[in-house]
């Protein structure tokens, strides 16, 4: 028996998908084969996986989920014309005519938009920092609260997005205050869980400057969760990370989350 399925343009879906099948998802394809999990249901790879064949840009690249890529891509617009067909055929199994004027350029558009929402996979720290760590005998806690993020969430590719505080206690180096907010961009602008994004963060603050302790609290609303699913939209989440003297010594802690919460 063969089913046919109708865009209700008159074209036949399935036969569309074969013939516009485009080489990036042909290359997933292989991948999914070669990166099954192993006898006990967990994920061969469970921290790092690699990019699927010779994906432009990427060939070989290992992704690091807890930390960065191990390379600089070339270009990014080099990933455009595979994306470009994705989201074309996106359009067709959505039962629409990717050729009508008001859609013509949306797969592009799209691609375009989703390279900026994950444009945090070509930073490094070192990027980021830009040599802005000084030396400073200063000892008391510096926070910056509030920091606007947006971020993809990588079970639905929907956005979640919130606020983000970030305090450290300095051991002689400071870091440049813009700096924080970048990193906070350089982890959120990436296919992301909340958890994972608040301990990168904290993590890396750690490397940059190497404080006593490092304290980061997210509040995020996801649009999973608010869309689509269980759709309660005033849930938010909140999750944090505590490292060294934050983690260690409950006043520092307190004295963080009160700065924190105080208006
Ligand atoms: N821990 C965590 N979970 C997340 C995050 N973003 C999305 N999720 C959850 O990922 C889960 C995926 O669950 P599944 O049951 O596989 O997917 P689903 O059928 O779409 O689940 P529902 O969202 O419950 O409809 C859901 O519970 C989401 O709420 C995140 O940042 N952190």
């Amino acid at each position: 028996m063969t089913t046919t399925v109708s865009n209700g343009n008159g074209t036949d879906v399935v036969s569309l998908l074969k013939k516009t099948k485009p080489p990036a998802l042909k290359k997933l394809a292989s991948w999914k084969d070669e990166n099954e999990f192993d006898g006990t249901g967990n994920p061969k790879t469970p921290r790092t996986s690699t990019t699927p064949g010779k994906t432009p840009g990427h060939e070989n690249c290992t992704f690091h989920h807890d930390l960065e890529l191990d390379h600089k891509p070339p270009t990014r617009e080099a990933l455009l014309p595979d994306m470009t067909d994705s989201y074309k055929m996106l359009l067709s199994a959505l039962g629409e005519n990717p050729e009508r004027q008001g859609l013509l350029k949306t797969p592009e558009r799209a691609a375009k938009a989703m390279l900026f929402f994950t444009k945090g996979y070509d930073q490094t720290l070192t990027d980021v920092l830009n040599d802005a760590v000084f030396d400073e005998d200063h000892d008391e806690m510096v926070v910056v609260k509030d920091i606007e993020m947006f971020s993809m969430c990588e079970h639905h590719l929907v956005p979640f997005y919130g606020k983000v505080s970030i305090g450290y206690l300095p051991k002689n180096k400071i870091l440049g205050l813009s700096k924080l907010a970048r990193i906070v961009e350089m982890f959120s602008r990436r296919l992301q869980v909340q958890e994972r994004l608040t301990k990168q963060i904290a993590v890396a603050v750690t490397q940059a400057i190497q404080p006593a302790g490092v304290a980061v609290v997210i509040e995020g609303v996801h649009m999973c969760m608010v869309m689509r699913g269980v759709q309660k939209i005033n849930s938010k989440t909140v999750t944090s990370t505590m490292l060294g003297v934050f983690r260690d010594d409950s006043k520092t802690r307190e004295e963080f989350l009160n700065l924190v919460q105080s208006k």
